[in-house]
């Protein structure tokens, strides 16, 4: 069934947003990074909408109709589907990053075990991996990228208080960790989130690794 089109919407737009959600889902959900219905997607429409995923849908078999249109406050439009619990998250990204055209939302276990052993020093600095590279505007593996760990809640507004708190302080921010739950990061369109995403769990496990190595 294909997802409800809001009046006014350009209903190829829409299916092609759609179309590449449920494709990143079937490929994260293929890597096992997406256990158990977790994790959400979405894809930027225009500059005031966007399609994400419906709460609770499995997300490696995504079909146009798991998918939905919100405001970038999160309003539900031409729908009455529930978004993703985490929608407030998404819009966020969308709201402070112009240039953000998706964002991936994932429970892999490696960004899981990592979100609970670096969430007393509250950030992972990454620094000397080749793969920094594959994030955009990283140009060498000697630059340092933070990935911020922020404490679990089920209340959004203290989460999105939080990732306000470190942009409002100036510090670059392309993806974070929520302790003991898992990863968000972004990009102008989904093929560069989905490398994003990539390549940050691949550093992940390169930490983890090390430190189990060098324990
Ligand atoms: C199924 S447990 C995971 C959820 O609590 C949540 O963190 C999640 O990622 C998926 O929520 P959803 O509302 O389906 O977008
Ligand atoms: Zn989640």
């Amino acid at each position: 069934m294909p997802m409800t089109v809001p009046a006014g919407y350009d209903r190829t737009r829409l299916a092609a947003c759609a179309r590449s959600i449920a494709d990143a889902g079937r490929a994260l959900a293929a890597q096992g990074w997406t256990p158990a219905t977790s994790s959400n997607f979405s894809e930027r429409i225009d500059a005031g909408h966007v399609a994400i995923t419906i709460s609770g849908r499995d997300k490696g078999r995504l079909g146009e109709d798991d998918v939905m249109v919100v405001d970038l406050d999160g309003k539900a439009v031409g729908t009455d589907a529930r978004p993703s619990a985490e929608t407030a998250l998404h819009t966020q990204i969308y709201r402070r990053f112009a240039e953000a055209g998706a964002v991936l939302h994932t429970h892999s276990r490696t960004q899981t075990v990592a979100s609970r052993l670096y969430a007393a020093a509250g950030v992972v600095r990454l620094q000397g991996w080749e793969l920094q590279k594959a994030i955009t505007g990283y140009t060498t593996h000697e630059s340092v990228l933070e990935l911020p760990v922020f404490p679990n809640t089920q209340h959004m507004p203290e989460l999105t208080a939080r990732v306000d708190a470190w942009l409002d302080a100036g510090r670059p921010l392309y993806a974070y960790l929520i302790e003991g739950h898992g990863i968000y990061t972004w990009g102008r369109d989904m093929a560069e989130t989905r490398r994003h995403l990539e390549a940050l769990e691949f550093l992940l496990a390169c930490e983890l690794d090390l430190r189990r190595l060098s324990a």
